[in-house]
Formats: structure tokens, sequence, C-alpha cells
């Protein structure tokens, strides 16, 4: 498929203007993260402090907030953030880890909620649970299947007005309006920590890149980690190499292979 909206036209504009990526991750994912957008040809910046994440928001193409190492200054940084993104009109997207975990989460996660998230992207157990479901969710991995997470996801996209990213074995996203379903990938992928929230970043890019169209944008994002996971995959012994030779599929990853290979279906 090559259309205005494609995969691949999506990460051709993306290299041909890197989008500035504000992301408030954790510090497992911060680096990993980082090279992931660097490797898809976006430019990512780690800011936090509540000093300084409002004002930086408002200069950033889109901002993610991931709450996987989350403490009382950072929730402030995020709201702050949050709450300039939306006032510049750009594209905030949600990664809840783990809220199901602590009261501390779940508060947190509330309060992000409120500030009207973009995108939200979390696994299975994650989503299920924020949906007001029963998870088996084990800390920040998922024990659940996407497709149990799927009317969670739509029941979620109504009552958010956001577009849903459920992550697995086979990707679902949804604006409770369309869905699609999004194969491809490894069993590597879970196996190499903070890949998740690294995809979430990767989604703020193509976000910025459409802000308009965040089920395009959400839907590109997954196919480009889902195309460059299965070209790693062919080429790595185990999690370790995995890691590096993912990150080197996605700088070798062209706009026309990964519309040629995506396995994207209407749902
Ligand atoms: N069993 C699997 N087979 C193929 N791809 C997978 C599998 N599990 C996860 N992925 C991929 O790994 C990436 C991260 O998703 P996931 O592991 O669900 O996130 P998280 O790390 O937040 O739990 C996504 O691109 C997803 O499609
Ligand atoms: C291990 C861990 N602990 C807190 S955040 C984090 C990383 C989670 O990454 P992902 O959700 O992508 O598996
Ligand atoms: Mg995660």
């Amino acid at each position: 498929m090559q259309d205005q909206t494609s995969p691949g036209t999506l990460l051709g504009e993306l290299r041909a203007q890197p989008p500035l990526v504000h992301c408030i991750t954790n510090f497992v994912a911060m680096n990993i993260a980082a090279n992931v957008l660097l490797a898809a040809g976006a430019s990512p910046a780690m800011v936090h402090a509540e000093e300084e994440a409002g004002e930086f928001a408002a200069i950033a193409g889109a901002l993610t907030i991931n709450i996987g190492t989350l403490s009382s200054a950072w929730l402030r940084g995020m709201q702050a953030a949050a709450i300039a993104a939306g006032r510049a009109g750009k594209p905030f997207v949600l990664d809840p880890v783990a809220h199901y975990a602590t009261g501390f989460r779940r508060a947190a996660v509330d309060r992000l909620l409120e500030l009207g998230p973009t995108v939200i992207r979390g696994n299975a157990s994650e989503i299920i649970a924020l949906a007001g479901g029963a998870s088996r969710g084990q800390g920040v991995d998922s024990r659940d299947h996407v497709e149990q997470a799927e009317d969670a996801a739509r029941l979620l996209a109504r009552e958010h007005g956001a577009t849903i990213a459920v992550t697995g074995a086979v990707d679902f996203v949804t604006d409770g309006d369309r869905a699609a379903r999004i194969e491809g990938g490894s069993a590597l992928m879970p196996q190499v920590t903070a890949l998740g929230c690294s995809l979430t970043c990767l989604i703020g890019a193509f976000s910025a890149i459409r802000p308009g169209a965040p089920f395009e944008a959400t839907v590109a994002a997954l196919a480009t980690f889902s195309v460059a996971g299965e070209m790693a995959a062919s080429k790595a012994d185990g999690p370790g190499s995995f890691s590096w030779c993912f990150l080197d599929a996605l700088a070798a990853l062209d706009a026309a292979t990964l519309d040629r290979d995506a396995r994207v279906r209407a749902a």
C-alpha cells in the first residue's frame, strides 16, 4: 500500500524533516528509546524536570509520557508538559506502564488521562486494566493476549476520544471507529527491556508528522516496529544481538520496503 498516509509515506516524511520528540520516559528506557528514534530518523530529547518540561513541550513536535519509573517530581513535570502540549496543539502519547500495580501509579494515570492524551499505547494487561477489567499483568509484563484487550481498547478510545494501541504478538489499534491489526515482529521483542517504551516514543515521532491523523500515525509506527523486528530476528542469535540488530534494521528500513512488508489489516 502506498498512499498519503501509508506507513512508508510517513516514514519518508519523517526522514525528510526529522521531528523533535519530547520524551518523558523511564530510567530503563531512556537510552534505547533515544537510539530507536535516531535509527528511525527522528530527533529525541529526554526532558523530565518540572522546571522545564512545560516550556520544552511547547517547542517539540510531540510529547510522550511514560510512568515506568515514577516519582512525585516527575509526575509534576509530566503534568506541566501535558498541559503545555495541549495548549500548543501538540500530540501527547501516554504509556501507562504497570499502572495497575500501585495506588500511586493508578492516581498518576488518572490525572494524566484528564489532560487528554491523543494516543495511549500499552500491552494487553495494561489496556484491560485501564478499562476497568481484571488483568493478569505482572509488574511491567503482560500476561494477557491482545485479542482479550480489543473490547477494552474500543471502550477507552470512545471514552477518551483517543487512539488506543494494544501491542503483543499481533498489535491492535482503534480510534473507536476504525480498527486495524498489525502482524509481524518477533517473540524476541518482549525479551528486550523497554522496546515497548521505545515504540511509544516512535508513535510520538509519527504523530508529530501527522498531528491530525493519530490513527494513521500509530499504525505507521507499529508497522515500522513489526517489519524491523522481523528483519532483526532473521539475523539475531538471541535477545542481546536482537537489540542491536533491531537498531540496524530500523536504520536500514526504507519507505518502499516498509509498505511492501507491512501486514496491516482492517479489523
Ligand atoms: N510475541 C510477539 N511476537 C511478535 N512481536 C511481539 C511479540 N510480543 C511483543 N511484540 C512486539 O514488541 C513490541 C513491544 O510490545 P510489547 O512487548 O507488547 O510492549 P511492552 O514492552 O510495553 O510490554 C511491539 O512492536 C510488539 O508488536
Ligand atoms: C523493567 C522496567 N521497570 C520499570 S519501567 C521498565 C521498562 C519497561 O519497558 P517495557 O514496558 O517496554 O517492557
Ligand atoms: Mg510497556
